[in-house]
């Protein structure tokens, strides 16, 4: 569950009027997540989201809720940071950061047809677009040097011929990350973790994007991958499905088409949003957090994946 931390009615009644959003009138606990622990709030203005941030800091907070509001602010569909009279979005409740957010409507689509994937693609290059003048700096905490540092720590779990894949793939992805195609990828703010249950639908409209909290600044090719690896495979056995990354790329590449170095590196770049997921789900697994209130994600699919993306190169058509 993804009730880390409990809040009490009084205290989140105190932080819903310091925001000024009326007198509360429920609060629930979400199930499901399992990085922060969030409750609906219901009060007399709306509904909003209220999430305390379990492993995230107060520094590293201000780059993703800020950039909340900056895409909110230019019309992309994301939750917006609910601001005090001081004009702060950043809250403390319970000894821990805090931020209360709204509810976006409308659910997450965990079966995607070509519609569905087209309207992500679609949102995703408008997002990218907008984050060009975020003026805030913050690295991918989950890019290349996290890789680096991560996989001698999960190594020792591995099976020989999953060490030998892991590490030549690491070598690899320095290798790219080195050459001059990849310094010339264009880069801004990423979702970094645009997965299908991490976006909302309703009525056949895209209702929003949410969970930022693995945000930062990192290539906008390596965004695209990362929904690519989850939207367009067939989960089951981590094969690419065609038809929906296309559906994907021609709606993303219609709002900005692709640099000839995206082109060229779009294949790379599924194997490093393959790659970054595995070395982070068998980081969870092995080395799970205090007390292990989380249900580990299935590393082994990632690993599926990475195969499928090193075996068949996906080729943009
Ligand atoms: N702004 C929002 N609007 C509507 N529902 C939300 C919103 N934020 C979170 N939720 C709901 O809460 C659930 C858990 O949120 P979230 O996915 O952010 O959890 P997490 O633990 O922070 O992250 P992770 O997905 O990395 O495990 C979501 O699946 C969604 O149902
Ligand atoms: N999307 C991540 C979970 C953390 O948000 C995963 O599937 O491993």
């Amino acid at each position: 569950m993804a009730v880390f931390t409990e809040v009490s009615e009084e205290e989140a009644r105190a932080l819903m009027r310091l925001l000024n959003l009326g007198e509360l009138k429920e609060l629930r606990g979400i199930q499901g997540g399992i990085e922060n622990t969030n409750y609906f709030a219901t009060t007399e203005a709306g509904e909003y989201v209220l999430t305390l941030f379990e492993r995230l800091s107060s520094e590293q907070l201000p780059f993703y809720l800020h950039l909340m509001h900056h895409l909110a602010a230019r019309g992309i569909p994301v939750p917006d940071p609910q601001v005090d009279k001081a004009g702060d979005n950043l809250h403390m409740l319970c000894g821990k950061p805090a931020a209360v957010v709204n509810r976006l409507r409308g659910a997450s689509e965990l079966a995607p047809n070509t519609e569905h994937c087209a309207l992500v693609g679609e949102t995703l290059a408008r997002m990218h677009l907008a984050g060009r003048d975020y003026n805030r700096h913050q690295p991918n905490l989950r890019g290349l040097p996290w890789w680096n540092e991560t996989v001698p720590v999960v190594l020792p779990y591995l099976t020989e011929a999953q060490a030998a894949l892991i590490s030549s793939e690491l070598a690899y992805q320095n290798h790219v990350a080195a050459s001059s195609a990849y310094a010339a990828l264009p880069k801004g703010p990423i979702h970094a973790d645009l997965f299908r249950d991490n976006v909302m639908f309703e009525d056949h409209k895209l209702t929003g994007f949410f969970d930022f909290y693995f945000a930062g600044v990192d290539t906008w090719l390596f965004d695209v991958a990362v929904c690519l690896n989850d939207w367009a495979i067939d989960l089951p056995t981590g094969v690419h499905d065609e038809e929906r990354a296309q559906a994907f790329l021609h709606a993303y590449t219609a709002v900005r088409p692709f640099s000839s170095a995206e082109r060229q590196l779009l294949p790379a770049m599924l194997r490093a949003g393959a790659l970054r997921f595995w070395i982070s789900r068998l980081w969870d697994f092995h080395l799970p957090r205090e007390a292990s209130l989380l249900k580990p994600h299935d590393p082994a699919h990632f690993e599926r994946v990475l195969r499928e993306r090193i075996a068949h190169p996906a080729m943009l058509r």
